[in-house]
């Protein structure tokens, strides 16, 4: 079925009326890396007036909450902690609270500080940040599993290494009992003019290299759904799922049962978005920008 377009002041109105809780995807959909998309604060602002509830759910585990809020308020959209849920936050409170990590093991971890902010946050030790040096042949063989390893964890990493990717095999290797875990597996990251390499291509260089399978967490899968769903206790029939990918976004909003509203901002295909085996009813499509002529 395809998407209902919404185009029209009335279409919006009744549209915005039949939720209380918008899910908002970050990248793609409120801005591409550091520019907000056009009109979207004005949007938000007006969800809020209207007494919306809005959660920020987004695959990109580059930035803890504290440091999105910052994000967020550079971007001239007010935004709490508590409404924020990235794939590392997803990560930490899955080892924690599901997986009862052993706090005396340590996680190396593949990604960058929000990952190991929020790792932290939850008393578990990271190793890895640093191990950008330079390696040859010859310092290869100073690369060795480490006993205190008890989980890999795999998420955007601008700073990858092969130092980095070398000890995350090793481990993962080594030692079968060491957790491979990844923060999400998307294929490519939104930048704004172009997409680049995302999460899943970086970790589909260890899942190749080691042949094993990670326990992904970001949308669409069930770890941070069931998260999401529990933290929030969201009622699926008066919550819109809003992002800009069928294949992470969307996807997760129908596993939870949630309306969809696909945006296009440049980044989701028209044509894709509308494809034949789009989902379900309770599907929507728009450029979010244009909601700001409600007020
Ligand atoms: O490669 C990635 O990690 C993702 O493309 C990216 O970060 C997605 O973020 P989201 O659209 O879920 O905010
Ligand atoms: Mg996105």
């Amino acid at each position: 079925m395809a998407p209902t377009r919404l185009s029209t002041r009335s279409e919006y109105e009744s549209f915005v009326d039949r939720y209380d809780t918008f899910l908002f995807d970050c990248d793609g959909v409120i801005w591409h890396g550091s520019t907000v998309v056009n009109n979207v604060p004005e949007v938000l602002d007006m969800l809020r007036s209207r007494g919306k509830r809005l959660v920020f759910v987004t695959n990109n585990s580059a930035t803890s909450r504290k440091d999105y809020v910052k994000k967020f308020t550079s971007l001239g959209i007010q935004a709490s902690v508590e409404e924020i849920f990235s794939s590392a936050y997803a990560t930490a409170v899955y080892l924690h609270d599901v997986l009862k990590f052993d706090p005396s093991k340590k996680v190396y971890v593949i990604g960058g500080s929000g990952i190991r902010h929020e790792l932290e946050e939850v008393g578990i030790t990271t190793l890895g940040h640093d191990d950008l040096g330079q390696v040859s042949l010859a310092t290869l063989k100073e690369i060795e599993p480490n006993a205190e390893v008890g989980a890999v964890i795999c998420g955007i990493d601008y700073d990858i290494s092969y130092r980095k990717l070398a000890n995350a095999h090793v481990n993962l290797v080594e030692n079968p009992d060491c957790l491979f875990i990844a923060t999400n597996d998307d294929r490519t990251l939104p930048g704004g003019k172009h997409m680049y390499p995302g999460t899943g291509s970086l970790l589909n260089t260890l899942v190749y290299s080691t042949q094993r399978t990670p326990l992904v967490m970001g949308k669409p899968n069930t770890p941070m759904l069931e998260c999401v769903l529990k933290k929030f206790s969201l009622e699926p029939a008066r919550t819109c799922m809003v992002g800009d990918r069928l294949d992470t976004d969307i996807l997760f909003g129908i596993k939870g049962g949630l309306s969809t509203l696909c945006v296009l901002t440049g980044v989701a295909d028209e044509a894709a978005v509308c494809s034949p085996e789009s989902p379900q009813a309770n599907y929507y499509m728009a450029s979010l920008g244009d909601l700001s002529v409600i007020q």
